[in-house]
């Protein structure tokens, strides 16, 4: 008889629902079952998009995404948190909350602080800024884009990978724990990220892939970090090997040929794994 499968880590998505399938919590989820990690989601917007943009947003109502938390967390352990699109100042406060208590109060969080979408549409409401900058020391790890990094620090975004190591310090003296300043906005042969917690800074540097497949990849990285922060004994190891998986995800997204858009990167290019 085959022994038993061991258990997964039990990964929880807060985010947003894209019904392409390429972000949100469908991202997610396909990310959390590709490398491993039971998924569950709690959404807290609706949007309407696809490969092309995004063409509206509906929020769910606090109360709603509250009982979506209190009833989930009252009968599933969960290991790990990716929070993504919170849409408005009263859900980002409503988030904050609820990972300040009950269980999700000791789990490990990775935040994304997703803002405007790569086709240019706002995924958060202008006056949730500072709610989303007090929300920052609740999680273990941040992971901003450039353009988010910019508007976090209420300074113009970087222009160059140079610019990042110290607009990543600067994140953490807002507060954050561990930043991932994501590079991936900026030019250059190489995607260059940057790392930044309590020993310093590190570069992060991959091959920048030639694609049109980049709808999703910050929602694909930091819930491969989350899905992957369980399988290592600290944060660094997670976000290299998320990111070296995200690489091959990027370089496999042109063959799904889905939508006439920025189309979704290929979150099953490898078998799916069952590691212990
Ligand atoms: N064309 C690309 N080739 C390789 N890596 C990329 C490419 N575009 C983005 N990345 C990587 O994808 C991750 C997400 O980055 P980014 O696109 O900046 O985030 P977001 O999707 O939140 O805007 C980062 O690790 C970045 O380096
Ligand atoms: C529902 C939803 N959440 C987040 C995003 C943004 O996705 P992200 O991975 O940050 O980047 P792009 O897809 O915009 O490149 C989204 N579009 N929808």
């Amino acid at each position: 008889m085959a022994a038993p499968l061991p258990r997964p880590p039990v990964a929880l998505s807060i985010a947003g629902s894209d019904p392409s399938g390429g972000a949100g919590v469908q991202a997610d989820l396909k990310t959390f079952s590709a490398l491993g990690a039971y998924g569950t989601c709690v959404i807290t917007a609706l949007t309407a998009q696809s490969t092309r943009g995004v063409t509206h947003v509906h929020e769910v109502p606090v109360d709603v995404v509250r009982a979506q938390v209190e009833t989930l967390v009252a009968d599933v352990r969960i290991d790990v948190v990716k929070v993504g699109m919170l849409a408005s100042a009263a859900l980002v406060e409503t988030v904050d909350a609820l990972l300040a208590s009950g269980p999700l109060a000791a789990t490990p969080v990775v935040l994304d602080p997703v803002m405007v979408s790569t086709s240019g549409s706002r995924l958060l409401s202008p006056d949730a800024v500072d709610a989303v900058r007090a929300l920052l020391p609740r999680a273990d790890v941040i992971t901003p884009n450039v353009p988010e990094a910019g508007v976090l620090l209420d300074e113009p975004p970087a222009e160059s990978a140079a610019e990042l190591p110290e607009q990543a310090a600067a994140l953490r003296a807002l507060g954050a724990r561990r930043v991932l300043l994501k590079g991936g906005h900026l030019d250059g042969t190489e995607s260059v990220d940057v790392w930044h917690d309590e020993r310093g800074t590190s570069e992060l540097r991959g091959p920048r892939i030639a694609t049109t497949a980049t709808h999703g990849t910050g929602c694909t990285l930091s819930s491969a970090v989350a899905a992957l922060r369980p399988r290592h004994d600290d944060w660094l190891p997670a976000v290299r090997e998320a990111r070296g998986w995200l690489t091959e995800a990027l370089r496999h997204g042109e063959s799904l040929d889905v939508g006439s858009g920025a189309g979704p990167v290929h979150h099953f290019h490898e078998q799916p794994r069952w590691r212990t």
